[in-house]
């Protein structure tokens, strides 16, 4: 595209220390977050990892995840790929543009799609791929710039794939469910999104959103947060909450989906992220989605007359067809498939 009539990425605002444009500022957020213990942390492979899943996913519908499978060495790597690649000069990475003869696509580097005169934009710019099934792949999107970043983006997808598929397990014993109960909805051709997310810095941060208050559409949610600077919060019985993790932890958090698939009981965490005056923030988030044309719902054993199903039945692409429009307006999505 033009790079006259191209609109200006957030890097390149950040870059001239420009006060953010009224498209990006909020009336009213508060984003000093409360005093609160750190999000809980379970241990993958500990005996008691079932019991600290359930009771994180109850309270938080999030947690960080220690002994990932992943060194930190790895984790390290992934992040200077994401770094490296925002760092590469603007027209190299416009090649991998979202917007098609100003059309926009999912896929692709740039920002949200603009669908409303009043949608308030978030202070961020983003690389978004989709990664599995394999064969859905646009590797014309894929950056070839730092030179490892396909590779690195390979194996983190392999990795987490495992990971998720595992934690799906814990997720169902725990609840004394047969193990497949979550996985046996995901269908063969789940879906494993990724999205970079750089956050500038900003001379006006109590002003924008790096992203807006949201819960994600995904049914679960790998974070690989920015070692350095934090940013990330969620809300937690009514207030704001800071996410603090260890440098060597995921985050996993649960989506909507899932908030289904469990009929109610794990939730799909409402969460944000601030920004600041000097320190650029980076992260990865992976979202890991049922087969779009399979119809997910609560499952059987967790639907009773004690517990009466929460929720409708729903296929994945309709869901996303009703989220995202809503997303970009800041308004929830889960409420319009309560029974
Ligand atoms: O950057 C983060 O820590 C969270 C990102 C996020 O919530 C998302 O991409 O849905
Ligand atoms: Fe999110």
């Amino acid at each position: 595209m033009n790079e006259q009539t191209r609109k200006m990425m957030v890097q390149e605002m950040a870059e001239r220390g420009e006060n953010p444009p009224s498209r990006y500022i909020w009336k009213d957020i508060h984003h000093q977050p409360a005093d609160a213990p750190p999000i809980p942390i379970v241990y993958l492979g500990h005996p008691d990892e079932a019991e600290q899943i359930k009771a994180a996913l109850q309270s938080w519908g999030m947690f960080q995840v220690m002994d990932c499978g992943m060194t930190a060495s790895f984790l390290d790597e992934v992040r200077n790929v994401a770094k490296e690649f925002f760092q590469i000069p603007m027209e190299e990475k416009q090649k991998y543009t979202n917007l098609k003869n100003g059309k926009f696509h999912y896929e692709g580097y740039g920002n949200d799609e603009v669908v409303t005169d009043d949608q308030v934009l978030d202070w961020t710019d983003r690389l978004y791929l989709t990664v599995q099934p394999e064969d859905m792949r646009k590797l014309e999107l894929w950056p070839e710039n730092p030179s490892s970043f396909r590779d690195v983006l390979n194996e983190f997808a392999t990795k987490s794939r495992e990971m998720l598929d595992y934690v799906l397990k814990v997720m169902a014993k725990s609840l004394e469910l047969n193990e497949d109960s979550f996985i046996s909805q995901f269908g063969d051709r789940s879906i494993l999104d990724v999205r970079f997310n750089n956050y500038p810095c900003c001379p006006r941060p109590e002003l924008v959103n790096g992203i807006k208050p949201h819960s994600d559409s995904s049914a679960l949610t790998i974070i690989l947060p920015d070692k350095d600077v934090e940013g990330l919060q969620v809300m937690k019985d009514g207030v704001w909450v800071k996410v603090t993790t260890s440098p060597h932890a995921l985050i996993l958090n649960m989506g909507d989906l899932m908030e289904i698939m469990s009929n109610g009981i794990f939730k799909s965490p409402v969460h944000r992220v601030v920004t600041n005056m000097n320190k650029d923030r980076i992260s990865v988030a992976f979202f890991y989605t049922p087969d779009g044309e399979a119809e997910i719902g609560p499952v059987d054993g967790l639907v009773s007359d004690m517990r009466p199903r929460l929720y409708k039945n729903v296929k994945p692409k309709v869901y996303n067809e009703i989220y995202f429009p809503r997303f970009l307006q800041g308004k929830p999505t889960i409420d319009f498939f309560k029974v």
